[in-house]
């Protein structure tokens, strides 16, 4: 599919007959009421419907409009992930897959998936850059608890953009038994468009949660932007209703004028990487450039097709928050809300805040809280007496 000039699918012939197999599955179930009861049947077990609700103090703080938290943070493995990786291994299920393999950075994606995987009874098998196996070892504990083996990925920058090219290198030969459970709303079409839709669980909720609260949509929605999972699933319900402004917060690392950050939308080029087109962080030979950000979740030189074409119809407005800004949300909604966040949502936090200054009171701001923040407290305690 085509999200104005950008999606497609720009893959080796030998995974072409894959995706058709794939994008004939999610035609069958996408509409099929059946299917979103079994998907809706496994909701005591991850904790949906999820909680929205006033973050008092944080609005105090901001002293402009109200800031609301929608909490994926609460979610069963501490993420919005589960969301998605329940979906595809429903899907993968049906299109009789024995064996999943999935890329992690932050790890929740990994943890959501060597859960569902125990819990549907496949052999899971999670790729996860060498960096972040050091930087997020809590998670990488937790999927092998879970049964899954994890593939440390030596290769470049040994974070997710290499771990995602190991997962795709190893999918490609087993094909027939293997489902890719790509986490997060990037890949070949119809990955974005799969990924997007499971994560639309959270916009269709926080839309119906704040009528039913404020009798009224929120003004604005704001979510951290990876590869653009949880902004697609918060944003997507929202993109008819222009009163609704979509905010995105990417990774502004050292800062964007720096070459250590990982702001695909506000600092990149439209290119090609991980079989889609879309805006991607290159040089001007087209190489893909290392990225930074304090936030394994964050550190991707990539980003979804929908999210890039949101950009250039100017429906949504990305922004970045540095490393330095991120520690700042992280403290403001641990001390004043008593949520530790992860890292890749303090960024969200911070953006918000800033957001919230400039509205007026009254007026409605929602943060996708897309997870907790366990696994980075190691990495947070050499910054907090800075902070
Ligand atoms: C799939 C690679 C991304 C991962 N995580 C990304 C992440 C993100 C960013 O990912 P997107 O929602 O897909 O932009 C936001 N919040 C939390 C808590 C995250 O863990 C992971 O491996 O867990």
């Amino acid at each position: 599919a085509r999200f104005g000039e950008f999606g497609g699918q720009y893959v080796p012939e030998s995974l072409m007959d894959c995706l058709s197999e794939l994008e004939e599955g999610f035609n069958k179930i996408k509409d099929d009421p059946a299917f979103w009861e079994e998907y809706r049947s496994y909701y005591p077990y991850m904790g949906r419907p999820g909680q929205l609700h006033l973050a008092q103090r944080l609005t105090d703080h901001a002293g402009g409009a109200n800031i609301w938290l929608k909490r994926e943070d609460l979610n069963h493995t501490g993420s919005h992930k589960i969301n998605n990786a329940l979906g595809q291994i429903l899907l993968a299920r049906r299109l009789g897959k024995t064996e999943i393999i999935a890329e992690t950075g932050a790890g929740q994606h990994g943890v959501a998936t060597a859960t569902v995987c125990a819990k549907f009874g496949m052999k899971c098998t999670i790729y996860m850059g060498g960096e972040d196996v050091r930087r997020q070892a809590l998670n990488v504990f937790r999927i092998k608890l879970l049964g899954a083996d994890v593939v440390a990925v030596e290769a470049g920058s040994r974070t997710l953009r290499d771990a995602v090219n190991e997962a795709m290198r190893a999918w490609v030969v087993k094909l027939d038994t293997t489902h890719y459970i790509i986490g997060s709303a990037i890949g070949p079409h119809p990955f974005p468009t799969i990924v997007r839709t499971f994560q639309s669980v959270i916009g269709d909720e926080t839309r119906a949660q704040m009528l039913e609260k404020r009798g009224k949509l929120p003004d604005a929605v704001v979510a951290c932007v990876g590869g653009g999972s949880n902004a697609a699933g918060m944003f997507y319900p929202f993109s008819n209703d222009p009163s609704v402004k979509l905010l995105g917060i990417e990774a502004g690392g050292d800062g964007v004028d720096t070459a250590r950050h990982s702001a695909t939308l506000s600092g990149g080029s439209i290119g090609v990487l991980h079989g889609v087109r879309t805006y991607v962080l290159q040089d001007r030979h087209g190489q893909i450039s290392d990225t930074h950000s304090v936030s394994a979740g964050l550190d991707y030189p990539g980003v979804g097709p929908e999210l890039s074409s949101w950009k250039d119809n100017q429906r949504a407005k990305f922004v970045s928050a540095t490393d330095a800004q991120a520690f700042i949300g992280f403290r403001l909604i641990s001390q004043l809300e008593g949520i530790i966040p992860a890292l890749e949502t303090a960024h969200a936090v911070y953006g918000a805040i800033e957001l919230a200054k400039t509205m007026e009171k009254g007026q409605d701001v929602v943060i996708c809280v897309s997870g907790r923040g366990d696994k980075d407290v190691q990495s947070v305690a050499d910054e907090l007496p800075k902070l």
